[in-house]
């Protein structure tokens, strides 16, 4: 079993801090928190401090997938599995765990080159949430949402989080365009989310160096609204409202300024281990999830 409970937080840094504005608080009703640098977004969620930091930079990236666990003897042993695996490891110092709001971090990098972060010890904040239509975010035990990577390597960086972090198989989809040849995209999971990780195969790695967020809501009114909001503030839609096949979740794909999507839903299922078995979906959707207006994204676009 592995040590990992969830996905806990995501940083990134963006060329456009203004539109990232709009698009989270304004269009998808983010609550704003504060964090060390007073130029970046923190975004609230839930109980913690910020879920989503966004960095004002000269790139458009992710700088850290952050992996929660339990307590320290949980990340003790990440750290030394890790290791042993000949991924070298950096213990962060005490200032840099303050600064991600945890009580203890540590990084390294994927076989992919995704920068990685397992914390312990979230600090919390126990003012209400003021989201932005009263939604609630699905977050608790099922950690923040998923993220979905780019991977040019793909088998070697899903034995990485099988192998090593000990993440579930999830299941898999192979996109209809490539049937026979197209490598699989392979959904991991580490709690009752079906999948808080999926890696997709991409041709080439580097920035933004992901694919998309998802994070989920109480309500369909709350996803239906934020779909109103994000397209009346000029965001290019990369996918209509559908409900996938493997998570039951019912969402859409909204580009964020980097050239990669959020993806906001409601009404995930949750997996039963006791029952569960990996499965290959051959639709991603039973109805909508229409990409055919999509803008191209980074992670599989020539690098310009
Ligand atoms: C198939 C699927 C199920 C549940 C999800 O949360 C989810 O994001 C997906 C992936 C959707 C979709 C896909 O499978 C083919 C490759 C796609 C179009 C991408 O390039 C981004 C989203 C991917
Ligand atoms: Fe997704």
């Amino acid at each position: 079993m592995t040590q990992i409970r969830g996905l806990g937080y995501l940083k990134i840094q963006t060329r456009d801090l203004p539109r990232w504005r709009d698009l989270v608080l304004d269009g998808l009703g983010f609550a704003e928190g504060s964090g060390p640098d007073p130029d970046g977004l923190y975004l609230r969620m839930d109980e913690r401090r910020a879920r989503l930091a966004v960095l004002p930079g000269d790139a458009d990236r992710v700088l850290a997938v952050g992996w929660e666990v339990r307590d320290q003897f949980a990340l003790a042993a990440v750290g030394r599995t890790v290791e042993a695996s000949g991924t070298p490891v950096k213990v962060l110092s005490e200032a840099e765990a303050a600064e991600r709001d945890a009580e203890q971090v540590i990084a390294f990098a994927d076989p992919a080159g995704t920068p990685v972060e397992v914390f312990f010890g979230p600090v919390l904040d126990h003012r209400p949430v003021l989201t932005g239509r009263g939604q609630r975010f699905v977050t608790g035990v099922q950690g923040m949402g998923h993220v979905v990577l780019p991977a040019p390597a793909i088998d070697e960086t899903v034995a990485f989080y099988t192998e090593v972090l000990g993440f579930l198989p999830r299941g898999a989809f192979r996109p209809a365009a490539g049937r026979g040849r197209a490598p699989r995209v392979r959904f991991l999971g580490v709690n009752r989310r079906h999948h808080s990780l999926a890696v997709c195969p991409a041709p080439r790695g580097g920035d933004p160096g992901l694919v998309h967020l998802m994070v989920e809501v109480d309500t369909l009114d709350a996803v239906g609204m934020a779909y109103d909001r994000v397209r009346g503030l000029g965001f290019s839609i990369s996918s209509t409202l559908g409900r996938h096949t493997n998570d039951k979740m019912v969402s859409f794909y909204v580009r964020a300024p980097g050239g990669w999507d959020i993806e906001y839903g409601t009404d995930g299922a949750l997996v039963d281990e006791a029952y569960y078995t990996a499965e290959e979906i051959t639709s991603d959707s039973y109805w909508g999830h229409d990409w055919s207006g999509s803008e191209p994204l980074a992670a599989f676009s020539p690098r310009p």
